[in-house]
């Protein structure tokens, strides 16, 4: 849907300009030009010689496609959140050197070990928190009406802790990994992609359930995919999934084992690591993880590109494409700011969309996007599985902002502890005790 437009150009920054994940927002927000006009793009990052390196190619890129775009990268906050409409957050703090320990911890005690699932992703939590918290704080300090779109992970844990600790700020907290699926879910009905198709969903970030896919015409699309789920999950395959790698490829056709679970519904793809641990495990490398698949893939083409491009001085030719999985970012941003009530999923304060779960838990639903912001739809009761898998895990999520807010050590053990993928305590503490050592620079120091 094309916006009604007025003469508004807006100034976006990037937090977290060196990010894997920057060339493709910057192709995205380019492309989108006529839906979310840009007069001003900047990058912020703590790491001022990995934020220049992408930043010197999105120079190179700009001056060709959109000269009229003022483009910045700065460490300096003042600069960098001064005169902002958008602040896109994508930071990962401890970068890789931190994800591969977050991965190979709880592998080395024969647990999952994962970005933002089980311990992983709650050592990964405690160190996301107060990175997310600042940059929340510098924006309110130099752009007080701006909107942060925030998908620095792990999303539930931060939204849980910015719920507390900002109740009032206009943070929104996002993921890609139901677009994927839905994008996928288009291709397999023969639709062009998810918006041809009708939603609705429920659950905690990474943690979720469709109840309802429907077409334009309100056509029931549930039998056709859960015929093709129930054989091959999200795989598609042939020219969509020429591009994705081994281990996605894994995690798609997994779905096809997690969805037998509960028939009535279909998954989001991390269920696996809840639902199959043990095979998961099984399937893993403890000494080569998925940092490890990043940093000799994405990253090295990443930054290879950017190096390229500034060796050339031209961007034409670029192998940088538009990301798809953003376009929903820059939706977002375009139906915040014409106020087109787009609905859109988002991790937010329960206050009733899922009637049978705590009202403080922040779950992830579609909601009416407008400039006020999020407006929750009603998702209805969770059935009895679901109402006990996203109690368990919202008690995690909620034990590990205890734990960071608190620095209690007990509170964190019970987090590790409580994690339906964690045996028991005796493994959840050897797990929480070696991560307390490998998070000495970013963690509180726990009583
Ligand atoms: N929500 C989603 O669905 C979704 C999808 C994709 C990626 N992500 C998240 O996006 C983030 C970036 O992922 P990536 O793989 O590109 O990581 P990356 O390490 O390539 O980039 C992260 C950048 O953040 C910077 N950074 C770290 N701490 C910072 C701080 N306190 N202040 C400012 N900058 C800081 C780093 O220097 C680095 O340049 C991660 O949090 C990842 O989990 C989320
Ligand atoms: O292991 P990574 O760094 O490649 O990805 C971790 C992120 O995975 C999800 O996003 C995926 C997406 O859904 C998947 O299909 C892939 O092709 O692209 C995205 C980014 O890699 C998830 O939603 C994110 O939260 C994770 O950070
Ligand atoms: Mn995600």
């Amino acid at each position: 849907m094309v916006a009604q437009k007025d003469d508004r150009k807006f100034s976006v920054l990037i937090a977290g300009g060196g990010s894997t994940y920057t060339p493709g927002i910057v192709l995205t927000l380019l492309n989108g030009l006529d839906k979310f006009p840009l007069r001003k793009l900047k990058f912020y990052d703590n790491d001022g010689e990995r934020q220049k390196k992408i930043a010197d190619a999105t120079a190179i890129l700009i001056k060709e496609r959109a000269p009229e775009i003022e483009f910045e990268a700065t460490t300096d906050p003042k600069e960098a959140f001064t005169d902002v409409d958008f602040v896109m957050a994508q930071i990962r703090v401890g970068k890789y050197a931190m994800r591969s320990k977050d991965e190979k911890i709880p592998l080395k005690h024969g647990v999952v070990g994962q970005e933002t699932t089980g311990p992983g992703g709650i050592a990964y939590g405690l160190r996301s928190i107060p990175g997310v918290i600042q940059l929340v704080d510098y924006m309110e300090k130099y752009s007080p009406n701006a909107w942060m779109l925030n998908y620095s992970n792990p999303a539930a844990i931060v939204a849980e802790a910015t719920r507390r600790e900002r109740p009032n700020s206009k943070i929104i907290n996002i993921c890609d990994m139901p677009i994927d699926i839905m994008d996928r879910m288009a291709a397999i009905l023969g639709f062009k992609d998810r918006n041809d198709l009708d939603f609705r969903y429920y659950g905690l970030n990474h943690f979720g359930w469709w109840t309802e896919v429907t077409d334009k015409k309100g056509n029931d699309m549930m039998p056709k995919l859960k015929e093709y789920v129930s054989k091959n999950g999200y795989w598609v395959g042939g020219d969509y999934d020429a591009h994705t790698e081994k281990s996605w490829e894994e995690t798609f056709k997994k779905a096809a084992d997690v969805y037998k679970l509960d028939p009535t519904t279909l998954p989001n793809t991390y269920l696996k690591y809840y639902m199959y641990p043990s095979w998961v495990v099984k399937h893993s490398n403890p000494n080569y993880t998925r940092t490890d698949e990043v940093e000799a893939h994405r990253q090295k083409m990443v930054f290879g590109e950017c190096k390229r491009i500034v060796d050339a001085g031209t961007a034409k030719d670029t192998e940088f494409k538009p990301d798809e999985h953003s376009t929903y970012i820059v939706d977002l941003c375009t139906a915040i700011a014409y106020n087109t009530h787009q609905r859109m999923l988002a991790i937010i304060p329960n206050e009733g969309a899922i009637s049978n779960i705590d009202p403080t838990a922040t779950v992830e639903v579609p909601c009416l996007f407008g400039a006020n912001g999020p407006e929750r739809l009603s998702m209805g009761k969770a059935a009895t599985y679901q109402q006990g898998m996203i109690t368990e895990q919202n008690s995690v999520e909620k034990l590990a902002v205890d734990a960071w807010q608190e620095h209690s050590y007990t509170k964190l053990w019970e987090a590790f502890s409580l994690c339906k993928i964690v045996p028991d305590a005796g493994v959840a503490k050897d797990i929480l005790d070696d991560m307390i050592v490998a998070n000495k620079d970013y963690w509180p120091e726990l009583k």
